[in-house]
């Protein structure tokens, strides 16, 4: 059966060839404890960040760890990418920004288009495909010694864009409040980024991937080592972006991934089989009225 693709506002569907539905709620459910993130764009969505991959599939030397994923991660959507550990979410996310051909020996097939342009177009430099999809990763990565201003410069320096001081201050501003981070740093521009909390640093290195004005923002589990406040006001900075960046996360919180996205993928790796998504959808419909049983036990805490 080939890969579906889902389109935005469809219900959840199922890849399996045999749907078992899964009516009743079990007990200790968590589908009644999850408020789900209301779906739809307040404005009119943005102009660009349509991402879409086509039939990918990975390698690890001769290993498949992904087989033929297809998705359509449309603009102003935030798409939560769900399922248990191995099963190849990560390899994913990093297929879609280039992350993947970094590792030796690592190979993929398929395509990943943004705006309807192939990511890995061979006339295309690498620095424009960053550019435009940003990452965000586990765990806060901001330069330690260097200024919080520097901080969020430098995401300007990796892609090698010039700009002057004026236009510096402008972008540092705008970065750090769109990342939720401006009023807690304005008066400490020049502090090292080192010192903030863990919470404050990955709102620096969410403002360091938007001074480049990304398209799209990739995310891997980027509260999984932050308390709960701070993960708390990592959701609401997502909420405010998603009205002008797409964005994709992985996430293995089933609470996170209800309150912030509004659709969700399911990967799965049965027994040693390389990782596919079994169901996508808007995510009411993914943790209200899965079509596939394994998304049903995996969004209600039976396994992974
Ligand atoms: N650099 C690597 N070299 C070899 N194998 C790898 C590498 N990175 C990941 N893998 C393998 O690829 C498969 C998919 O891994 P991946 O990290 O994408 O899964 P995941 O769903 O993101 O897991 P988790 O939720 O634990 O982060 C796993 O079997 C993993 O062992």
């Amino acid at each position: 059966m080939p890969d579906q693709i889902l389109s935005p506002g469809a219900p959840a569907s199922s890849l399996a060839d045999t749907v078992q539905l899964d009516p009743a709620p079990a007990e200790n459910s968590l589908v009644p404890h999850l408020a789900v993130r209301e779906t739809g764009h307040p404005g009119r969505p943005p102009a660009g960040g349509h991402l879409h991959a086509d039939a990918i599939s990975a390698w690890f030397g001769d290993r498949k760890v992904l087989d033929r994923v297809s998705l359509d991660m449309p603009p102003g959507m935030v798409t939560a990418l769900i399922g248990p550990s191995g099963c190849g979410k990560s390899t994913f996310l990093r297929i879609l920004n280039r992350m993947h051909e970094l590792v030796p020996k690592a190979t993929l097939a398929g395509r990943v288009l943004l705006d309807g342009s192939d990511v890995y177009d061979p006339q295309r430099r690498l620095t424009e495909a960053r550019s435009a999809i940003g990452m965000v990763f586990q765990k806060p990565n901001p330069f330690p010694a260097m200024s919080i201003y520097d901080n969020v410069v430098a995401g300007l320096k990796l892609t090698g864009r010039r700009a002057g001081r004026e236009e510096k201050d402008r972008l540092v501003e705008e970065s750090l409040t769109r990342a939720g981070l401006w009023r807690e740093v304005s008066g400490r521009l020049d502090q090292p980024g080192g010192a903030l909390s863990g919470g404050q640093q990955q709102r620096l290195c969410i403002a360091r991937s938007l001074a480049v004005r990304p398209r799209v923002l990739l995310m891997d589990e980027p509260c999984s080592a932050l308390d709960p406040t701070s993960t708390r006001r990592i959701e609401e900075t997502i909420g405010e972006l998603a009205l002008d960046v797409t964005i994709v996360i992985v996430t293995h919180n089933m609470q996170q991934a209800a309150r912030v996205s509004d659709q969700c993928a399911f990967f799965l790796a049965e027994q040693g089989t390389p990782g596919r998504i079994v169901e996508y959808g808007p995510t009411s419909a993914m943790f209200d009225n899965p079509q596939d049983h394994r998304t049903s036990d995996y969004v209600n805490g039976r396994f992974g």
